[in-house]
């Protein structure tokens, strides 16, 4: 388990992470969510003592990192920053790092097949793919088969079979009872592999929750309806709260009224609907309306976005 407690890391005058607390429970997958520069990266560097907190406090299973006596067979970590000697091969730094924490060679050659390393284990890592330093950087937290795991990104890089791969193994992980952490820019990846998330934004939690409770938590109803009479449909259910968007001639999107209030105002004035299809929110649109405000480089095209999402644009 991983457990923050109003853990805050200024850099000069900048608070890159203001004083969060949370835990991470073992048996699950907790996504760590949030945009670029909010302070994921922090958050696990703190965790794995590589950046001290400038207030608060961050443990592994009640310790702090550095109190852990074999650290890499109690939390293994992949982070954006590797030091990897590049002329060394996949092996001879596999081997390395075992040696300091009394590790086996049979747990090298493990790791380096279950990362599906073996055909270029004897060669130099400088000469490594993203992908290739990807599942190197995951057989090294994996090294010590340790109880906690966190990976920041570890899908950058990897191709659909290596993303599948890096699911099933967190999925595994977290059946067997370990504690998984994990930061992710890809949504559709985190609704396939998170029991849990916790999203961030300029270093503050913005929601810690199951999943489901995250998608169900910004639902706006929304629903698409067609009928010939798409105008006075339009008008009948203008109002304050309510989105109404024509697609085409035929078709509006209605965001802020469910299905039966709809179809009863329909009703109300006789104008016949011939389909009322509810439309479900997607973890990206969640995630969109919570971190909407929270965005350090805002483009455009992401306002756009994240108006159409949560049904905030105005009507045409
Ligand atoms: N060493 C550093 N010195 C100064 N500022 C830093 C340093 N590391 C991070 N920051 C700043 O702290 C904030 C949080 O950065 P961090 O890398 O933790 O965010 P992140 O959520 O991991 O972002 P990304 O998704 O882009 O990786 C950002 O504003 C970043 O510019």
């Amino acid at each position: 388990m991983i457990t923050a407690t109003a853990l805050t890391k200024n850099y000069g005058t900048k608070r890159a992470v203001d004083g969060i607390s949370f835990t991470v429970q073992p048996g699950k997958v907790t996504g760590f969510l949030g945009p670029n520069g909010a302070g994921k990266s922090t958050t696990m560097r703190m965790i794995v003592g590589l950046d001290r907190p400038t207030f608060g406090s961050v443990s592994v299973n009640g310790r702090r990192y550095a109190e852990h006596h074999a650290p890499l067979r109690e939390v293994g970590a992949l982070l954006e920053a590797k030091s990897v000697h590049r002329s060394r091969s996949a092996r001879t730094h596999l081997r390395a790092l075992a040696a300091t924490h009394s590790i086996p060679n049979t747990r090298v050659d493990e790791v380096i097949e279950l990362t599906g390393l073996g055909s270029v284990a004897t060669k130099k890592v400088g000469g490594f793919s993203l992908g290739m330093g990807q599942r190197l950087g995951i057989a090294v937290a994996l090294l010590g088969d340790p109880q906690t795991l966190i990976l920041d990104e570890p899908v950058n890089g990897l191709d659909p079979e290596g993303v599948l791969w890096v699911r099933n193994l967190a999925r595994h992980q977290a059946a067997q009872g370990k504690t998984v952490f994990i930061s992710s820019h890809l949504m559709s990846e985190m609704a396939l592999t998170a029991d849990h998330l916790i999203v961030i934004g300029r270093g503050r939690i913005l929601a810690d929750a199951p999943i489901e409770q995250i998608i169900d938590g910004a639902n706006v109803p929304t629903c698409k309806v067609k009928t010939d009479s798409a105008e006075d449909l339009m008008n009948a259910l203008a109002a304050q709260d309510v989105h109404l968007t024509r697609v085409d001639a035929q078709t509006i999107q209605v965001v802020g009224l469910d299905g039966r209030a709809i179809a009863t105002r329909a009703m109300e004035l006789q104008i016949l609907l011939h389909e009322l299809t509810p439309i479900q929110q997607s973890l990206e649109a969640a995630y969109m309306a919570l971190t909407q405000d929270e965005v350090e480089y805002h483009s455009h095209l992401g306002n756009e976005l994240a108006a159409a999402t949560t049904g905030k644009q105005d009507q045409p």
